[in-house]
């Protein structure tokens, strides 16, 4: 007779997608999570061993390791819809920035933050990779979300909201990074210099010391726009991706976003340093930034996640959105339907994304031993139907409203669509106040 195991959640009948190396998927299988961890993944069959204080009936659902946001700017939720339909240099400089000027506090940030927590534990969203202002704020509203997160303090040469100088910007970065260093469940702080074309030489050179003093990721928007290359080909005489290597600043941990304008022989560069890129494909469609050459970067053995960017050129933080988008844009450019299929975005939004951020040892898949972030998705609405093939199904046929149940480190933040973290009338009624106040700024 075998021994009973006790443990404190199980999850047992779904479909459990590992995405583990063999990328198996279970038909009628099980989980179970002991503390932050899982400590078993198989069949059903081979459930009956273990006893849980809680158990989750999944039949008929899928289980799925969290989806994994690799690029966002979470406060950025209060500014949806502020300002749409513009190139990215003017939506930036001529809108956001200025808004940013007025409206960026602790409060603000704190409200921001909380409204994208909500959004994204209800789209099945477990980690993010964030980078903003006020990121103490971030990390302590992010930690009783209950979501994981690497929170990067933003450097830039402008006086922003949080910082009146990047000597300024780097000191709090460092407290920052002391508080939250030394293996905090949930948060890993990070440095985050906004983008070579508003950052000079010596302040990428500062972040990077930053970084590898602590061992913390480095964070950074890279090769977005053309007319970023035209400013560091103008003042530097090479193209981004070759300025910042010589700058120093690609190393341990780096995770760039965006990276459009490439040439093919850049790839061996970020290859060199294991840069990890975070894709965005709905912001750059609707910023008009450019298709990253993702089939390629991917080929070149680069590790690609899947980012929503912030709210305010999204417009949403739904990776289920993101998903379906980033499958359909490299197969309407290359004019290839084979490219980029289900199978592949679903990696980048789970094991990818985890290569993509330096986690891939902790989270994005479901596997023993593992940080038990996972997802249960119902997959029997009549739109998901008759559903011949999971990865298909789950990438172009579910919306992030069919997310049932989501755990992070071993913790139910929402089960049956109700969340147990946040108080969601709250954040509603916060929300509104800062939308008239945000209106208000503006007309001043
Ligand atoms: C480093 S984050 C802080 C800073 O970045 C701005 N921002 C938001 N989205 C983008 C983007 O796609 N490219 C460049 N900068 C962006 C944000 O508004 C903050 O000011
Ligand atoms: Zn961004």
């Amino acid at each position: 007779m075998r021994a009973t195991t006790t443990v404190d959640l199980l999850v047992r009948g779904g479909t459990v997608v590992t995405m583990d190396a063999q990328r198996r998927v279970i038909p009628d299988g099980f989980l179970a999570v002991h503390g932050d961890r899982i400590v078993a993944v198989g069949t059903a069959a081979e459930a009956g061993q273990y006893r849980a204080k809680t158990v989750i009936e999944a039949g008929g659902k899928a289980v799925l390791p969290g989806l994994i946001n690799a690029h966002t700017h979470v406060p950025m939720t209060l500014f949806r819809g502020l300002a749409d339909d513009l190139a990215l240099q003017e939506w930036l400089t001529k809108f956001i920035f200025p808004a940013e000027a007025k409206n960026v506090t602790r409060e603000m940030v704190r409200a921001g933050t909380r409204l994208a927590c909500l959004e994204m534990i209800r789209s099945g969203t477990t980690c993010f990779v964030d980078m903003y202002y006020f990121e103490d704020d971030i990390a302590d509203v992010t930690e009783a979300a209950g979501l994981r997160a690497i929170v990067g303090q933003t450097i830039i040469d402008f006086p922003v909201p949080d910082a009146l100088t990047p000597q300024i910007g780097l000191a709090q970065a460092e407290r920052f990074i002391q508080k939250y260093k030394t293996g905090h469940p949930l948060i890993t702080p990070a440095v985050a210099p906004h983008a070579p074309y508003t950052c000079a030489p010596e302040t990428l050179i500062a972040c990077r010391k930053l970084a590898d003093k602590h061992g913390v990721p480095l964070v950074i928007h890279l090769a977005e726009a053309d007319t970023e290359t035209q400013t560091i080909l103008e003042r530097y005489g090479r193209r981004p991706i070759p300025h910042v290597e010589r700058v120093g600043v690609l190393g341990a941990r780096t995770i760039a976003a965006h990276v459009i304008q490439t040439q093919p022989d850049e790839y061996a560069i970020l290859k060199k340093y294991n840069v990890g890129v975070a894709h965005c494909p709905q912001s750059n469609m609707k910023l008009a930034a450019g298709v990253a050459a993702v089939p390629e970067m991917r080929a070149a053995g680069l590790a690609v996640g899947l980012g929503t960017d912030g709210a305010a050129s999204n417009n949403d933080l739904d990776l289920f959105e993101e998903m379906d988008t980033a499958a359909k844009l490299h197969k309407v450019v290359r004019r290839d339907p084979t490219t980029m299929p289900a199978e592949a975005v679903l990696e980048m939004a789970t094991i990818e994304g985890a290569r993509a951020i330096h986690m891939a040892d902790r989270i994005g898949s479901l596997e023993a031993g593992k940080l038990a972030d996972f997802i249960i998705v119902d997959v029997s609405n009549p739109r998901q139907l008759p559903n011949y093939q999971l990865a298909s199904t789950l990438v172009y046929a579910t919306k992030s409203s069919d997310v049932e149940t989501v755990v992070v480190n071993g913790k139910l933040l929402m089960r049956d669509r109700r969340i147990l973290t946040l108080d969601e009338a709250a954040i509603r009624r916060e929300t509104a106040t800062f939308r008239t106040r945000i209106l208000e700024s503006l007309q001043k």
